[in-house]
């Protein structure tokens, strides 16, 4: 084990992006819930809650914005319009097929750079476009020195790329930006690493990786692409997409926040998350998961008697992520039968009670058994510890304890 890593015990046995292809701490986000997003399956976004949401994550200072192509509808290809018109920081892309009349609409919008995809696996030349390799260079190469001419960034994106053969194809453009897409979620954190990495090495320009989450990997395989070469990573809040979506913004920064914490808050307004997935959540008829990274409700919350003792010590023994970073409040949970002393006398103390260890202990005891029977809300542990506080004899602790069978008792305790 290095040194430095022996020196300091939140990196034990973490490498660390070290990596010399590594760009855990240099990559961009492109954030594409005004694209894919749009493809999720409640999906409708007003003109007013596109901007809305345009807004909101360019404060949370995402680097591109990505925006459903302007072919879709009239109204998308006004939207881009509108949004390319509030001068945001974030430089506006739209996603668009690699077909000169989707390019020359693009470009009329005024967006700053134009994402252009085609299919490459055959299933996809075979069932959806219905093009050949041959095709699929020429047309390519006529859309993107168009795009070119017209001074924008141009990236180049092969979809289903974990089921196509395209490093030559990628290696043969040159583009601001190639694209590789695991389309349909089949791609593992080693295939991600592996294609990335030969990619890197026969492209120079910057590499964006979109990934689908069908069988769990994408925060991961996003990851494993940065770790490897990759640049910029697209996701979309609360990771909303066609079937089950791609990264979510949250759980991503959550990721690279555990990489590099500094170089995430240097970038982003973290406290900003919360509020952003709010919107979108509404937007879309959603509630948030109860087990959101960071933001979900549960995401900082301790319960069992072995942590709490512990975080209550310090907080990096069960946290990776500091919630105040992301405007969150850690809870530790004490009415509950995994309770321990150390949990309760944490809160004996926050109520200013002048209790002893072995009152803590006797008290851990019975919220055990009467969580036996149900959990106890913290207003009844705050009865009870209260209750138990203001006797004077070891008596008349004795006695409150005793008299308390079950915690609807307490619950009806009119204190
Ligand atoms: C994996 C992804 O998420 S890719 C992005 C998906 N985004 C979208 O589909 C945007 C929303 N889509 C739409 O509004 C419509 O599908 C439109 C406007 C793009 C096209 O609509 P239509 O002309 O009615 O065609 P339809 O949707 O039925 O079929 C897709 C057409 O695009 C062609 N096509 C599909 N992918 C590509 C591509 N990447 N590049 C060029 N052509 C393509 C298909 O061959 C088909 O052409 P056809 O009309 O000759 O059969
Ligand atoms: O343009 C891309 O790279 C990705 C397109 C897409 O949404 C996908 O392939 O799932
Ligand atoms: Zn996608």
């Amino acid at each position: 084990m290095p040194e430095s890593a022996a020196r300091d015990p939140s990196r034990s046995y973490l490498g660390g992006p070290a990596s010399y292809l590594s760009n855990v701490s240099n990559f961009k986000i492109i954030e594409s819930t005004l694209r894919e997003g749009e493809q999720f399956a409640n999906a409708f976004f007003t003109t007013e809650k596109k901007i809305e949401i345009a807004k909101a994550l360019d404060e949370f200072g995402v680097e591109y914005l990505e925006l459903t192509s302007p072919a879709a509808s009239t109204q998308s290809y006004n939207d881009c319009k509108a949004i390319v018109g509030l001068g945001l920081n974030a430089k506006i892309l739209t996603h668009v097929r690699c077909h000169m009349d989707d390019a020359k609409l693009a470009v009329e919008t005024g967006v700053d750079g134009l994402d252009v995809v085609i299919g490459t696996s055959s299933y996809l030349r075979e069932f959806s476009h219905g093009k050949d390799m041959q095709y699929i260079i020429d047309t390519a190469t006529e859309v993107i020195e168009y795009i070119k001419g017209e001074g924008l960034e141009v990236r180049f994106s092969s979809e289903d790329s974990f089921r196509s053969d395209i490093v030559d194809l990628l290696n043969l453009i040159g583009v601001n930006r190639v694209g590789i897409a695991d389309t349909v979620g089949c791609a593992t954190p080693d295939q991600v690493a592996d294609l990335v990495r030969t990619l890197r090495g026969v492209v120079s320009c910057d590499i964006e990786c979109h990934f689908h989450n069908d069988t769990g990997c994408a925060i991961a395989n996003a990851y494993a692409a940065l770790q490897n070469g990759a640049t910029h990573v697209d996701t979309s809040v609360l990771g909303i997409g066609e079937r089950n979506g791609i990264p979510p913004l949250g759980g991503f920064i959550a990721r690279m926040y555990a990489a590099d914490k500094e170089h995430v808050k240097s970038k982003y307004n973290l406290t900003k998350l919360r509020e952003v997935e709010n919107i979108v959540a509404d937007a879309v008829g959603v509630s948030v998961p109860f087990n959101n990274y960071v933001t979900g409700y549960c995401a900082f919350t301790h319960k069992a008697g072995i942590h709490a003792k512990a975080i209550l010590n310090n907080p990096s023994t069960y946290e990776i992520l500091r919630p105040e970073d992301f405007g969150m409040t850690r809870y530790v949970a004490i009415g509950h039968r995994l309770t321990g002393w150390n949990a309760v006398k944490n809160r004996v103390e926050q109520l200013g009670l002048p209790l002893t260890d072995s009152d803590c202990k006797q008290i851990t005891n019975k919220i055990k058994n009467l969580a036996d029977i149900r959990p106890l809300s913290l207003d009844d542990v705050d009865k009870l510890l209260r209750k138990y506080g203001a006797a004077k004899s070891e008596d008349s602790h004795h006695a409150i304890l005793e008299s308390i069978d079950t915690p609807d008792q307490i619950t009806q305790w009119q204190i």
